[in-house]
């Protein structure tokens, strides 16, 4: 069922209920989750976080029955799953695991569909269901439905994964730890493309992790637990970090709590600077002025789709006559949905006063300087010391 928020925000989701639900292994002399009460509305991410073996992964997987439990009951929606068949409620579940899980010897488009081939789904709706996936995803179909997953990047085995994962439409998504296998720029990028999808999907997302700040990143509400899956606190981010409901909750996030603060802000909630823009080809000596009367030192060579191509200064601009087609492969990108703590990350990895705000699809949409996030991390912390801001327009002038 499709509802639509106050707030505007979409939902196909179904909630998710677990009542009393327990999971005690053969021969564990404790329960490796004891009595679990948890209500996720329908439509949220919600993570589940907590230190190594306190019952992330058997609690995610107890919801599309992987893993039976012992005792209690599960509701999707108003469905008691309990009792459901097990592979034709895996069917109506989407399920990411590491490194995407993919079948090796079959192609993207063969992965995507297996569940709809197995619902029965005729050829042609099933290609039409890929190609848009993909697209979601962000992979191009042209380039990738033909490929086999070992002639791909992870993360872009794992954007197929995701695609996989949503291939029959399901209202619930199971993530266990998807992006724990990628380097950390990737794993900004799926993250940020994750968002994306569950704003165009409004699906319920389930999401296991180890790392305290992709869990405030991605979630609407985040789930700690501690050994034998006791909550420990569930709540949004922002409740969580203002007030640690236990001393374990406290430790948990302990050292990271003045990272995560950042990850609560995102880059969508300051202020982009507008940015000039130029096209390979145009006269160096115009596109010089353009950007002096912008009152600006560089501009960015941009392609036919507005996608960001390189970050020339005027002065690299003017050692040609005309601008060339330089494609500078490292350039710091964000998303609107990057927090500021993956925007000062990008631009500390590219050694960068400031970074590119793009779109999903890589349209730019402007700039974001470091000494905008410094101030508002320091608005956020008003116990931190003095900043030398100068220092950090300086290091803005010199971008890029
Ligand atoms: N198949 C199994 N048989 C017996 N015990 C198991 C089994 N799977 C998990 N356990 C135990 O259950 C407890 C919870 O494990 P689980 O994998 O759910 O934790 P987790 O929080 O996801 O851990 P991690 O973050 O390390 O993946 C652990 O003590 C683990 O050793």
């Amino acid at each position: 069922m499709t509802t639509t928020e106050d707030s505007g925000r979409k939902i196909t989701g179904d909630s998710i209920r677990l009542e009393g639900v327990e999971k005690r292994y053969r021969g564990a002399p404790a329960p490796a989750v004891a009595k679990l009460d948890l209500e996720i509305a329908a439509g949220d991410i919600v993570a589940f976080v907590g230190p190594s073996g306190c019952g992330k992964t058997t609690t995610l997987k107890m919801i599309n029955r992987l893993i039976e439990p012992t005792a209690g009951k599960i509701f999707i929606g108003d469905r008691d799953i309990t009792n459901e068949n097990p592979d034709r409620l895996r069917q109506s579940i989407g399920y990411v695991i590491q490194s995407g899980g993919l079948f090796p010897h079959w192609t993207v488009e063969r992965n995507i569909g297996a569940i709809p081939r197995v619902l029965g789904w005729d050829k042609k709706r099933i290609a039409e269901r890929t190609e848009y996936l993909l697209d979601l995803v962000g992979l191009d179909p042209a380039e990738f439905a033909k490929r086999l997953p070992k002639d791909m990047s992870g993360g872009q085995q794992q954007r197929v994964g995701v695609a996989r994962a949503l291939a029959a439409d399901p209202p619930v998504l199971l993530m266990d730890e998807p992006f724990g296998a990628v380097d950390p720029i990737t794993r900004v990028r799926l993250q940020d493309s994750l968002i994306d999808i569950h704003r165009e999907l409004g699906k319920t997302i389930v999401i296991v992790t180890h790392d305290f700040e992709e869990a405030t990143k991605l979630g609407d509400k985040v789930l700690i637990l501690s050994e034998g899956g006791h909550i420990e606190q569930y709540g949004t981010p922002q409740e969580i970090l203002a007030d640690p409901a236990t001393e374990f909750v406290a430790e948990f996030i302990g050292s990271g709590a003045t990272l995560a603060q950042l990850t609560l802000t995102r880059v969508r909630d300051v202020e982009m600077a507008p940015v000039v823009t130029a096209r390979v080809g145009e006269d160096s000596a115009t596109v010089a002025a353009r950007a002096r009367t912008a009152g600006s030192n560089w501009v960015v060579v941009v392609d036919g789709l507005q996608r960001p191509l390189a970050w020339p200064s005027i002065a690299e601009i003017r050692t040609a006559e005309t601008v060339v087609a330089f494609v500078d492969k490292r350039l710091p990108t964000v998303a609107p949905s990057s927090t500021l703590h993956d925007a000062l990350d990008a631009m500390l990895s590219a050694n960068q006063g400031g970074a590119l705000v793009t779109t999903a699809n890589g349209r730019l949409l402007g700039y974001i300087g470091i000494k905008t996030i410094v101030e508002l991390i320091h608005d956020q912390q008003p116990d931190a010391g003095e900043i030398d801001y100068a220092e950090f327009a300086e290091a803005e002038e010199n971008a890029p």
